[in-house]
């Protein structure tokens, strides 16, 4: 076996899954107004809320937050265009519209905002080539051909724009190893196959994929310590548990992967004071981490005491379910 430089030492036991900790982290985060982290993740923070509301749904601790508080904060976030922005006074932006209508999901609270104003703001992001922006400045990016069916597809209104050419442009994406990138002719990461993989599953066109090579590539991101990576040669990170387990759940191929490895690496990454997951074991807790430190575990079916997490929308199946939509996969 080559000995690999890009990969980790896992300690000898990990913890089992801390659920207390976790939930505790995610409803202590960010009340410290002025606290140090609160502040430099103010240009995120409808993602940030977004990622513990979910989590804490998963762990079934959802009314242990201040809903209230939260709808307030969204519909005050909904700008003149229509878009939503990741914080007061800050500009809308595709990427934060979707976590807001995400949360609101969750919170089955679509009337806090002006929905018609939402659908309008995404439709103009659209671009005579099915690309989409991520704002007004410009920007294309297939994630954000992502982000703009998904909200569309959970409000309902994905009449209002052009599938056939948005999928044209995902399609464009794709490389010879059968991953995707962020724009044609990129390299192939596992973000973006989330991306491509999640909006051909809403829009029932995962038969222009080869789910083979498609899958083997996603395979070959798990590295001896079981933990997986985003790209050949990359350090594994509990985020990608996520990025690549969800592609494979919707390709059809989960059971492709060390599921033992992998839940082991999982459960090495928790931060066994403060609570919460890191990208990897010894590094500090956040969010992020610790919702895709769940949904990892969410879709690996164990025995811990997780709802089950849908994995196109990366939203509880309960709320996709309530919402009647039935985002397609390969059997
Ligand atoms: C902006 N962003 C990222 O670039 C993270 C950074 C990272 C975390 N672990 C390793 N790198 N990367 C990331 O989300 O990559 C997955 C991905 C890449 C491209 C498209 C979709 C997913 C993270 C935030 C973050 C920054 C720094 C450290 C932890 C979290 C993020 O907001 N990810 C977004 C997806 C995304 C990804 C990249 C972007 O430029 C913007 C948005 C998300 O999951 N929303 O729900
Ligand atoms: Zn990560």
């Amino acid at each position: 076996m080559p000995v690999l430089k890009h990969d980790i030492e896992l300690p000898a036991s990990v913890p089992e899954l801390l659920l207390e900790k976790h939930a505790n982290f995610l409803l202590s985060y960010g009340t410290d107004k002025d606290e140090y982290m609160y502040c430099m993740t103010e240009h995120m923070r409808m993602s940030g809320m977004y990622w513990g509301l979910t989590a804490l749904d998963l762990m079934g601790k959802l009314e242990q937050t201040n809903r209230n508080e939260v709808l307030e904060f969204i519909a005050q976030c909904q700008t003149e265009s229509g878009g939503i922005a990741a914080s007061l006074q800050h500009d809308p932006h595709i990427l934060y519209t979707l976590s807001a209508v995400q949360i609101l999901c969750i919170y089955n609270a679509l009337d806090t905002i002006d929905i018609e104003k939402v659908v309008k703001y995404v439709k103009e992001r659209q671009q005579p080539d099915g690309s989409f922006t991520g704002d007004i400045w410009g920007e294309v990016d297939m994630r954000f051909s992502f982000c703009a069916v998904a909200t569309l597809s959970l409000l309902n209104r994905l009449d209002v724009i052009d599938v056939d050419k948005a999928v044209e442009f995902v399609m464009k994406c794709m490389n010879f190893d059968g991953g995707f990138g962020s724009k044609p002719g990129a390299e192939s990461h596992a973000g973006m196959i989330y991306c491509s993989i999640g909006l051909l599953s809403i829009t029932g066109n995962l038969h222009l994929v080869d789910a083979d090579q498609l899958s083997w590539w996603l395979c070959e991101r798990q590295l001896p310590s079981g933990g997986l990576n985003g790209r050949p040669e990359k350090l594994p990170d509990v985020c990608y548990s996520w990025w690549v387990l969800s592609a494979l759940t919707i390709l059809g191929r989960l059971h492709w992967v060390n599921k033992e490895q992998l839940v082991k690496f999982v459960l090495a990454c928790q931060d066994t004071e403060s609570g919460g997951f890191s990208d990897r074991p010894g590094d500090i807790a956040d969010p992020f981490h610790t919702l895709f430190g769940l949904t990892a575990l969410s879709l690996l079916n164990t025995d811990y005491p997780l709802k089950k997490i849908n994995p196109t929308y990366c939203m509880p199946e309960y709320v996709i379910q309530r919402l009647h939509l039935k985002p397609a996969r390969l059997d």
